[in-house]
């Protein structure tokens, strides 16, 4: 079986990074073109040394030529980067994961007030895919183009989709109190990173209104049949490198039982290889997700009373980035889903 011949653009940033970290291993990946336009010629190995010994790759500035070579190319960019040349990549037969925004939104008009810029090809949407396999594994399958969901999204769609699947809670009052690790803000130097600023310290950020809120409000309506929901979303940055903690709250319209929640979630998520729910009684911490696929979660009825309670963990970097895309890359090229995905999260 031939590999899959991949392009990388942006491959200096931290997801850029983490897909690299993610293939070495993945045996049916071949990683052909990396881009950086500010490390353009530096051995990715030089730069990254614990790639050493995996890559024997440079860093190389963006060609759409070296990129059309390729079967398949991950956007680890920016905003707007994407959108910028993936008509013509997925026109000479390339596929396109965007691990950015830029064809998350189907509303258009909501994207560009969120994201300020215009969208620049909107006719790309009829061939983009959520890539939440969880919710959308057949359409990925076929997808040319596939919008990565967000790290804040993937945490809490994954953690409301049985309460809503099941029509089992008021979707006019959802709750999601995220939290992130500071790598969610990328590599680059920005005063709100620093170790200083951060450390010892935590803060809710984005309270009035934050760019997650409407792709977790659409994935959300796309669970309930169409059926509105009213979401308040507030991130918060806490001092850690990795991981996602997502604290939801609903108000069950239906008496349930804690032992009936239990059973409602593991019964959803059966067969999914990346989301665990945890034994009744206990909690996932971000520690048990650091550095591997998996979205672990647990769900709780507090005293017994009318309101549910889910909390979701993922690392980031893997489950809320490069890992959701190398998935998406298994499903895209029929390659097993697990391949290359089954790292054991570090502890301590
Ligand atoms: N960090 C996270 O936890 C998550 C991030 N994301 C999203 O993934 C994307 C990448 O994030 P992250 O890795 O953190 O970002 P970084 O800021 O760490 O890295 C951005 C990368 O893009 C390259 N780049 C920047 N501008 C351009 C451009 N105009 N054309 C081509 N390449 C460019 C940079 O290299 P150079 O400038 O040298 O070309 C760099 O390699 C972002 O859209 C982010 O929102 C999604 C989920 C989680
Ligand atoms: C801690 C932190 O700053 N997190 C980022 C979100 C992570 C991310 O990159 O998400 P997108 O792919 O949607 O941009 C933020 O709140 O802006």
């Amino acid at each position: 079986m031939q590999k899959v011949k991949i392009g990388i653009v942006g491959g200096t940033g931290y997801t850029g990074v983490e897909l690299l970290r993610l293939l070495a291993n993945h045996p049916q990946a071949e990683v052909c073109v990396i881009t950086s336009r500010s490390e353009a010629g530096q051995r990715v190995a030089d730069m990254f040394p614990n790639l050493r010994g995996h890559y024997d790759l440079a860093f190389s500035e963006p060609n759409m030529e070296n990129l059309k070579a390729c079967d398949l190319v991950f956007f680890a960019t920016p905003h707007g980067v994407a959108m910028s040349q993936t008509p013509e990549l997925i026109a000479a037969g390339v596929r396109v994961i965007d691990l950015a925004a830029d064809f998350r939104l189907t509303d258009l008009a909501v994207w560009e007030k969120w994201y300020d810029m215009k969208h620049t090809c909107p006719e790309v949407m009829s061939e983009v895919v959520y890539g939440l396999p969880e919710v959308f594994r057949e359409q990925i399958k076929q997808a040319k183009v596939i919008a990565n969901p967000g790290c804040y999204p993937t945490a809490v769609q994954l953690g409301f989709q049985p309460l809503l699947a099941a029509g089992l809670v008021d979707t006019g009052f959802l709750v999601a109190d995220g939290k992130s690790g500071v790598s969610g803000a990328g590599r680059g130097a920005k005063v709100g990173s620093l170790s200083a600023e951060v450390s010892e310290s935590f803060k809710a950020y984005g309270v009035s209104g934050h760019r997650h809120a409407p792709e977790i409000a659409e994935g959300l309506t796309r669970m309930t049949q169409g059926q509105p929901v009213n979401l308040t979303f507030v991130p918060h940055l806490v001092p850690m490198i990795r991981g996602i903690e997502a604290t939801l709250y609903a108000k069950l319209t239906l008496p349930k039982t804690q032992a009936e929640l239990q059973a409602l979630f593991e019964d959803c998520y059966r067969d999914e290889p990346f989301v665990d729910v945890m034994p009744a009684g206990s909690l996932p911490d971000t520690k048990m997700v650091k550095g591997s696929n998996m979205c672990r979660m647990a769900v709780y009825v507090p005293a017994g009373g009318d309101t549910v309670v889910v909390t979701s963990v993922i690392d980031n970097l893997v489950k809320g980035a490069a890992g959701q895309a190398i998935q998406n890359m298994n499903i895209m090229f029929a390659l097993p889903e697990r391949m290359g995905l089954e790292q054991v999260a570090l502890l301590p």
